[in-house]
């Protein structure tokens, strides 16, 4: 693992394919301008909408988001993540899988996976969430990338922050660095967001990198922002604040070794 940059996009997604991404190449090439190797999009970035919207054009935004993600990863020479998309489930026309997918340089697909726990929620603030209704859970515990440049990656999708027995999982397998892409509510992300990112950074001593959606996207939707960046420590390296843009920082394998030396908590468990 070598020190590079990384970066958590930070989008505010319409209920429209093709403009999001035109926004989403605009974000990747301006983080890969200032050095970006791993980019993250975040939770819908390539459609914000609507569950059945988003489900009458799973198929298209599924095929379009993919190849869009392998043709960034090439011809930018990075390592992306596309942090959540509808992939059609083929036994249920009914359902999609909320997909996460990792992308090398040259463009094949590393590691795919399907978000396990789904937001089914009624929001104080009066917006209830049925992601269910629409979107198939995953059964499979995502599995890590093992990059020698980029350390070991783990992947997860937005409501997964809130358990944190995923991320032990991860840390177990050798994680470095959690990705954890979303589109929080404005409402509980105001209180919840920062204080989750942090602990899963804490408690794993990993690197946190969190690309977000923010603002309006239709409707009453809105979203938190705050897309950032978190050191093994806790620290708070990115914020990506309000606005659509990019945080960076660097991931340092040094400081993660010394993190790990002052705080050797993982070494420390008992019970996982
Ligand atoms: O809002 C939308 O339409 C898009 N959002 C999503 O697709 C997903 C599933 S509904 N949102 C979350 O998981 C929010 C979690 C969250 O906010 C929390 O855990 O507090």
């Amino acid at each position: 693992m070598k020190p590079y940059l990384a970066a958590a996009i930070q989008m505010t997604s319409k209920p429209d394919l093709e403009k999001n991404l035109i926004e989403a190449e605009e974000l990747i090439e301006l983080a890969v301008r200032k050095g970006a190797e791993l980019v993250g999009l975040p939770e819908n970035f390539a459609f914000l909408g609507q569950e059945a919207d988003k489900l009458a054009q799973a198929t298209v935004i599924a095929q379009r988001t993919e190849k869009f993600l392998k043709t960034m990863a090439q011809r930018f020479q990075i390592t992306i993540l596309g942090g959540g998309f509808p992939v059609p489930v083929v036994e249920d026309a009914s359902k999609a899988y909320n997909t996460a997918l990792l992308v090398n340089p040259s463009g094949q697909e590393q590691v795919r996976y399907q978000k396990i726990h789904l937001f089914d929620v009624d929001v104080p603030d009066g917006n209830t969430y049925r992601e269910s209704s629409t979107v198939m859970a995953g059964v499979n515990l995502p599995s890590i990338y093992h990059s020698e440049d980029l350390g070991n990656i783990g992947i997860s999708i937005c409501y997964d922050v809130r358990f944190p027995e995923l991320y032990r999982h991860l840390s177990n397998k050798g994680a470095d660095i959690l990705f954890i892409p979303a589109a929080f509510t404005a409402f509980t992300g105001k209180d919840h967001w920062q204080v989750l990112l942090q602990a899963r950074a804490i408690e794993n001593t990993c690197y946190v990198i969190a690309p977000a959606q923010t603002g309006n996207h239709y409707e009453r939707r809105y979203t938190h922002g705050h897309a950032m960046i978190i050191d093994p420590w806790g620290v708070i390296l990115a914020d990506a604040g309000h606005q659509p843009g990019v945080a960076i920082a660097e991931i340092n394998p040094e400081r993660l070794q010394q993190v790990r030396q002052q705080m050797p908590s993982l070494q420390h468990r008992v019970f996982v």
